[in-house]
């Protein structure tokens, strides 16, 4: 018995983890990260109070590389909280991009050891056993319809409920922050129910209030001057089809009035018109505002948000589904043209830990940008220095060792082979032999770790100890 469960089959999912009600909801290590993830499992469910994570294979949690001590950190349950101990190790064990010794674990803390990068989930780390980071799903896999909606086990739930109901009448409310999919998964309904009329978008925030009702309703002839001919609005548009009302939050209570009207009666009136037009739409809306709130606060009517909200889809923030980083980035990265951009190691460590207060919209801009500033001159490997300010600046910072003794904050390297490795090993090396003095100042940076000298240069360890006897280094005098 090892203590933690990675099988997707769930044996060892019924034991009861201390603090946990239910057999089914347990905690554990999710992958977001690792070089050689292929040789990690996706999840790490715990199912006993201690285990140990470390380089050797007897470990509940065995992390393969030699930057890693073979009994590298713990994690114990104690007086109710997951703690994480750094066991002596030669590297350091790191939470959020800090040196911990001793770490009282919350949900979705991102812990370092070596080169892998994991997140700790309170619950549920079951749901994860079966989706590794690039993709592949073990065991039996779903015919998915909704592909556009990329992402893990997270969004595969979703997608699930989304092709359940798409065929369906219901009215969607999909929430969540800006920019976590809501206008996909609107589309992505309006694509699965079959319906035939066309998918019609509109954002109720960026619209004057007076121009709103024109775009929604439509217009007659004369109904206000510079209406000059009729003009059938997005409702009757989206006839037979479906209806994107995105910031419904935004919608002012005039409007709000009509669109039930429109709703209860499945007909509409255009604005200056006599006649109303018999019309079939399916809704779907979306807001980041807290609708409940706006009902309570006489901003949004009750029976309209009754009306809408018969089925909710809720899209996670991306800091929240950060195992899903390296394939929206391929995706992305494909989707602007280079299907075979590598990404170096320490861009991986930069978007894994990058906050993305601005979710996917805003790693959509990350890889593009990179596209174009590494494209074929790059050799297509997005590096750090592509990397947008934002990221640059949030990585300040990252794996500084606490100051000894309170002399100022320490020189050492922030971890031992923060830049340099891009995923796919068959990518020629970036540079060519490093100078005496190069090498000299990596290994006082990395303390003598060669594995760590050789990912920063893109370089295997061989070669770095070919240099070292070149330019006649004694490596002991930097350890
Ligand atoms: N799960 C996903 N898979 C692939 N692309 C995604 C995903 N989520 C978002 N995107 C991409 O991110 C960008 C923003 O998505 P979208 O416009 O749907 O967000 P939103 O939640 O509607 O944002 P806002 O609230 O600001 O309108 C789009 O280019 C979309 O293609």
């Amino acid at each position: 018995m090892t203590g933690v469960s990675s099988s997707y089959h769930g044996e060892g999912a019924a034991e009861r983890t201390p603090g946990e009600n239910s057999g089914s909801t347990h905690p554990g290590l999710v992958l977001l990260y690792a070089p050689n993830f292929e040789q990690f499992h996706p999840a790490y469910v715990f199912t006993v109070p201690e285990l140990i994570i470390g380089r050797d294979a007897t470990n509940p949690i065995c992390v393969p590389e030699q930057a890693v001590s073979r009994q590298h950190a713990r994690i114990s349950y104690v007086e109710g909280r997951w703690m994480l101990s750094d066991m002596g190790s030669r590297n350091g064990t790191m939470v959020a991009g800090r040196f911990i010794g001793e770490h009282a674990l919350e949900n979705l803390d991102e812990i370092r050891i070596g080169d892998a990068i994991f997140k700790f989930v309170a619950a549920g780390a079951e749901q994860y056993v079966r989706y590794r980071i690039d993709g592949a799903i073990f065991g039996e896999k779903r015919a998915r319809q909704l592909n556009e909606l990329v992402g893990g086990c997270q969004m595969d739930a979703i997608a699930a409920d989304v092709e359940r109901i798409a065929p369906t009448e219901l009215s969607c409310l999909v929430l969540g922050e800006t920019g976590t999919g809501k206008e996909v998964v609107a589309r992505g309904i309006h694509r699965v129910s079959g319906r035939r009329g066309s998918f019609q978008a509109i954002n109720c925030a960026a619209i004057p209030h007076n121009l709103l009702e024109s775009e929604l309703f439509g217009y007659r002839r004369g109904a206000f001057s510079g209406a000059d001919r009729d003009k059938p609005g997005l409702i009757k548009l989206a006839d037979g089809g479906t209806l994107f009302l995105d910031e419904i939050g935004d919608m002012p209570l005039e409007a709000q009035a009509k669109l039930l009207r429109v709703l209860q009666m499945r007909e509409v009136f255009p604005l200056g018109g006599t006649t109303a037009d018999k019309v079939d739409i399916r809704v779907v809306c979306a807001t980041h505002r807290d609708l409940y709130t706006q009902v309570r606060d006489g901003r949004f009517r009750g029976d309209l948000f009754a009306r809408l909200n018969e089925h909710v889809v809720r899209l996670p923030p991306l800091r929240e589904r950060k195992e899903d980083v390296m394939l929206l980035a391929r995706s992305f990265a494909a989707r602007y043209g280079a299907p075979r951009m590598s990404f170096t190691f320490s861009v991986l460590v930069a978007l894994m830990h990058y906050n993305w207060p601005f979710n996917v919209r805003e790693l959509e801009s990350c890889i593009k940008r990179g596209v174009a500033l590494s494209g074929p001159a790059g050799g297509s490997i997005l590096d750090a220095p592509h990397l947008p300010d934002a990221i640059a600046e949030f990585m300040k910072g990252y794996g500084v060792r606490p100051p000894p003794d309170g002399l100022g904050p320490s020189s050492l390297a922030p971890i031992p082979s923060l830049p340099g490795q891009p995923i796919s090993q068959a990518q020629p090396s970036r540079r060519g032999a490093p100078t005496e003095e190069e090498l000299r100042e990596l290994l006082t940076r990395h303390r003598g770790n060669i594995a760590a000298v050789g990912r920063e240069l893109g370089k295997e360890r061989m070669q770095v100890h070919r240099w070292l006897k070149k330019y006649g280094i004694d490596l002991e005098k930097y350890r």
